[in-house]
């Protein structure tokens, strides 16, 4: 029952809710008229029109938003035109309602509860603006009639009262508006904070690469990917040659630089699904899912040539070169992230100690013939220990 009257489409949700809500207090409303016209306090005629124009007035309200002809509307529930219609309506029970127009104030309180939904503070201090003008209308209208007219004195209380609940309902309805501002507001702040301390966990500052416990997590997944029948996973382990060299000659800070030119560079070699992290100190790594040993080691190939080709201008405009060692590993039936790293790594042991500056395959998973502990790539450079990275004067 609740699904056939609410819909099914998230957006009318809360407007039909909300209308749902002045339809049950509007019928409230219709049958305390009814009672009082009963009871011989009113004229029954007008208050039977009444209460047919206020029940077609809501229900009409429902089946608008219900038909979802409002769905693009900026106020889908179009509240102010809403309770616009709902002030009016009460006005005029106050002109009908004859002997017992006392139950007009409280069913007024009712209405303006639901200013709270959706109205900006402009719109509510402009329905109160409104309200106040019908309701001086609708007494001065109660003193014509020639049956049922209150005299002064109650005519001031009812004034009284009504002003009363129109000051109250608009002081609450924007004390309350303005909580919910503040509540968007936090909302807004921890969603920001959230994504910060997200992107702090799984970011590494200096490079702004995906991090080691990222890069273990990722690792994890695409290895249980593959188990699961998609392509064995390629991973690397890149280090960069002769690092400490680097600290030790031109500082930390020519250092980082080279660490984020070094990370710079390799992203911009390899394609947007591959994963390069970095996973300590000058140490990356790079997965590869969806490759063939052989297209990974050509993309490796093209990586170790990158970094070889890249140079860094530091503050005084020496120009610092390096190079960078790989091994490479591909999955095996049954590896773990552990295992599998552990090949890769031993890959890049053998890479370093045949001379560095060269990439490197776990024997297993070579994509060409190999020796017998870890295969060297065919593409790597002859055996040629680099001295210290070449600092070298900037040409001006
Ligand atoms: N500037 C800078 N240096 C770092 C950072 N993390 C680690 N290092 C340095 O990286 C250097 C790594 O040195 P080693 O492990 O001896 O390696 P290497 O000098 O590259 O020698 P090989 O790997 O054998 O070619 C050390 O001097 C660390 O202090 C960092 O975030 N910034």
């Amino acid at each position: 029952m609740r699904d056939v009257l609410l819909g099914t489409h998230p957006q009318l949700r809360r407007p039909l809710a909300l209308t749902a809500l002045t339809c049950v207090l509007m019928g409230c409303c219709i049958l305390a008229m009814q009672a009082v016209a009963a009871a011989g306090l009113a004229d029954a005629r007008p208050v039977h029109w009444w209460s047919l124009a206020s029940g077609c007035w809501v229900l009409g309200c429902f089946v608008l938003i219900r038909s979802g002809l409002t769905q693009h509307w900026r106020d889908p529930a179009f509240t102010l035109v809403q309770i616009g219609g709902a002030i009016a309506s009460n006005a005029l029970a106050y002109v009908i309602a004859g002997q017992g127009r006392g139950i007009v104030p409280p069913m007024l309180a009712l209405v303006m509860i639901f200013c709270v939904f959706g109205l900006t503070p402009r719109q509510i201090k402009g329905l109160l603006a409104y309200a106040v003008a019908l309701y001086v209308l609708a007494i001065a209208a109660t003193q014509r009639q020639p049956r049922h007219a209150p005299d002064t004195m109650l005519t001031l209380v009812y004034l009284f009262i009504i002003v009363m609940v129109l000051m109250a309902s608009t002081r609450l309805t924007l004390y309350i508006h303005g909580m919910r501002q503040r509540l968007q507001r936090q909302k807004g702040e921890l969603a920001d904070a959230l994504a910060q301390i997200r992107a702090l966990a799984t970011r590494d500052e200096l490079t702004g690469l995906p991090n080691r416990r990222y890069a273990q997590e990722a690792l994890r997944l695409k290895l249980l990917r593959a188990q699961r029948g998609g392509q064995p996973v390629q991973l690397a382990v890149l280090d960069l040659d002769f690092f400490k060299h680097i600290n030790d000659l031109h500082g930390h800070v020519a250092g980082d630089q080279v660490l984020r030119h070094f990370a710079a560079t390799v992203q911009a070699g390899i394609r947007a699904e591959d994963i390069l992290a970095r996973w300590g100190g000058e140490e990356f790594i790079l997965l590869l899912d969806n490759t063939t040993a052989p297209e990974a080691a050509a993309l490796l190939e093209r990586v170790r040539q990158a970094v070889q080709a890249m140079s860094v201008t530091l503050g005084d405009g020496a120009l610092l070169r390096t190079t960078v060692s790989l091994g490479a590993a591909e999955q095996q039936a049954g590896d773990t992230p552990q295992t599998l790293f552990e090949r890769a790594d031993g890959a890049l042991y053998a890479a370093k100690t045949a001379g560095r500056n060269r990439l490197a395959w776990a024997a297993d998973t070579a994509p060409q013939p190999s020796k017998p502990a870890y295969g060297l790539s065919a593409a790597s450079p002859p055996v040629d220990v680099a001295p210290a990275p070449i600092a070298a004067r900037a040409p001006r």
